[in-house]
């Protein structure tokens, strides 16, 4: 969950004492030819160039429509709001929800290097068991996935049956510490829920804290964690501001990308892989615009069919989020955040209230006692937040609500034009399918519940625009007015559907997609570290089974600096 703003919390300067980005932009020639292309520099793209790029006789570029990850803003966790709606989002929204009301709901994504890990809330889960058991691909059960998780990890609890240390990715307690969130995780134990401590251990059910992807009170995206130090590697060529426009296939295989820099063409041709990493949204369009989609829809663009593949786009999940705001007098919510004191802190021992990651604490819970897991997960933010985190808060509130886990209601993007700069058009369809809005009522009232509860009494003198009762009628009307995206987009090119386990898009030799959209069924919890084991594993995957270089592509033309 993202404070509703936090423009002013981020003084111009307090990133001085972190660790800078380095400008890592290689000069764009107009042609390359590299072993592996990759599109897209987010959670996944930055994990998959960096690893493939550990050997050092593999060439690697990686291409990102962004820029370099230099705004402070990225850098100091309690301003990630005010990256929405910048030049570093592709700012998009869905179409008009037929179950909201004709509402248009705000979808942001991160466009720089780290992607939506750059302007996420830095929260670190990985979701149930289940859910990767539940995928039914061979490889990617939980115990499968279990190994790759820890490989990436850095955690500074140590090492355990279920954690790693020593990977490039830190996962670390919050360092806010805002007295709301412990009281939040108070009231939940006195309604009754139990207190748990680490949501990716052996138990997922319970309240408690996150765990955060922050090292030293600082965001710890993909791209600070696996490419910055893999920046300077000869065998790495990173490309930013270059929109890929679509893949390059000749005779049935992909053999490169094409794109714009400021207006001027360039073409990487792969002499072995080219890997879309370009997200959920994206990843899907890239396909289309390539002629890789539902033939009728292609055709009517005018767009050649390559593959007639109906499932490209389809099967769009995202966890929607009903949010009740409780508003008070006490000027201790990240609204207040930015005092010289905060940035002293920040700056001299990476702590208080610039640290904030937003939904600082949370837990998962179930709707009925028959579900095998929780459906239900709770964000809770010490900030007023409301209308998606657009907007001034105008009062000082703590914000908490479910997150639905386990939609049944399916989406799907689909082109609005064949302009490869033109922005996907996406419905995600929420609360279509029967059930889903009933168990959003059910987990509303549970919210309501530990609302209730004593431990929150300083900080519940009011609830902003509440629902106007608790029967069903008025929470039903409350959350179709009120629910908005958690930011969760998966499923859109899925394992078993558009890809095989291996990734590889069926039909197409040489072409794989490895990002959130692969996810046959969106996990219970955050996607990033999902996100990030599917992209260490996808690393596996092409490093054992990529074809060797196709020998028609000349090799005095592959790029190896
Ligand atoms: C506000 C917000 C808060 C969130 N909070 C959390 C959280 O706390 N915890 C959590 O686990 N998850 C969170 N998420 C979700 C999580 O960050 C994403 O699920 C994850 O980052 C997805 O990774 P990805 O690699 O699939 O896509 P992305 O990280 O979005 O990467 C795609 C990359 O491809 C680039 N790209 C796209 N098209 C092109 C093109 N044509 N040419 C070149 N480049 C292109 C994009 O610019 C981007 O860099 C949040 C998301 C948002 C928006």
């Amino acid at each position: 969950m993202a404070p509703r703003d936090t423009r002013h919390a981020a003084p111009r300067g307090v990133h001085r004492a972190g660790r800078p980005p380095p400008a890592m932009v290689t000069p764009s020639k107009e042609k390359h030819m590299y072993d592996y292309v990759i599109v897209g520099a987010g959670s996944a793209g930055c994990v998959l160039a960096a690893r493939l790029s550990e050997d050092p006789g593999t060439s690697v570029c990686l291409i990102e429509a962004g820029p370099p990850d230099t705004a402070e803003s990225i850098h100091v966790p309690v301003a990630f709001g005010k990256l929405f709606r910048t030049h570093l989002d592709w700012d998009y929204d869905t179409h008009e929800e037929r179950f909201l009301g004709r509402r248009r709901v705000y979808l942001p994504r991160g466009r720089v290097l780290g992607g939506t890990g750059s302007i996420n809330t830095m929260v670190y889960i990985r979701g149930n068991r289940l859910d990767f058991d539940g995928w039914g691909q061979p490889g990617w059960g939980f115990d499968d996935l279990l190994p790759y998780f820890k490989r990436s990890e850095d955690n500074e609890r140590g090492e355990s049956a279920y954690h790693g240390v020593g990977g490039p990715l830190a996962v670390s307690e919050g360092r806010s510490n805002n007295p709301m969130s412990a009281a939040f995780v108070e009231a939940a134990a006195q309604a009754g829920f139990a207190l748990n401590d680490d949501f990716n251990g052996a138990e997922q059910d319970g309240f408690g804290f996150f765990q955060l992807t922050q090292r030293d009170g600082r965001r710890c995206s993909t791209s600070t964690a696996f490419l910055h130090p893999a920046a300077d590697r000869p065998n790495l060529t990173i490309e930013t501001d270059l929109q890929v426009h679509r893949v390059l296939i000749e005779n049935g295989a992909a053999v490169g990308v094409t794109g714009t820099r400021l207006g001027r063409e360039a073409t990487f041709r792969a002499a072995r892989e080219v890997v879309l990493c370009a997200g959920a949204y994206n990843s899907p369009q890239l396909l289309m615009l390539s002629g890789i989609g539902p033939a009728q829809l292609l055709g009517a663009f005018g767009i050649d069919v390559v593959l007639d593949q109906p499932q490209v786009g389809q099967n769009l999940q995202d966890h929607a989020l009903v949010p009740l705001v409780f508003t008070h007098s006490q000027p201790i919510s990240l609204t207040a955040a930015g005092s010289p004191e905060d940035v002293r802190r920040f700056l001299d021992e990476g702590r208080g209230p610039l640290t904030a990651n937003g939904p600082e604490a949370g837990g998962f819970v179930r709707t009925s006692d028959d579900l095998p897991a929780p459906d239900v997960e709770f964000l809770a933010a010490p900030v007023m937040f409301a209308d998606s985190g657009l907007g001034t808060p105008t009062q000082h509130a703590i914000s908490f609500g479910p997150s639905m886990l386990t939609p049944r209601s399916r989406g799907h993007v689909t082109l609005a034009s064949d302009d490869p700069t033109a922005k996907p058009k996406i419905s995600h369809n929420y609360f279509a399918a029967d059930g889903d809005l009933d168990a959003a009522v059910e987990a509303t009232r549970i919210g309501l519940r530990i609302a209730r509860q004593k431990a929150l009494n300083p900080f519940r003198e009011a609830q902003f625009e509440p629902p106007a009762s608790e029967s069903d009628e008025d929470l039903r009307a409350y959350v179709r007015q009120y629910t908005h995206s958690i930011f969760h987009p998966a499923g859109t090119c899925a394992m078993g559907g558009v890809v095989d386990a291996e990734l590889r898009v069926t039909g197409i030799d040489g072409l794989r997609v490895a990002d959130a959209s692969v996810m046959p069924t969106l996990v219970r919890g955050n996607p990033n570290a999902p996100t990030i084991a599917i992209a260490e594993k996808a690393a596996d995957l092409i490093r054992g089974s990529a074809p060797p270089p196709r020998t028609a592509l000349a090799a005095a033309d592959t790029h190896r600096p």
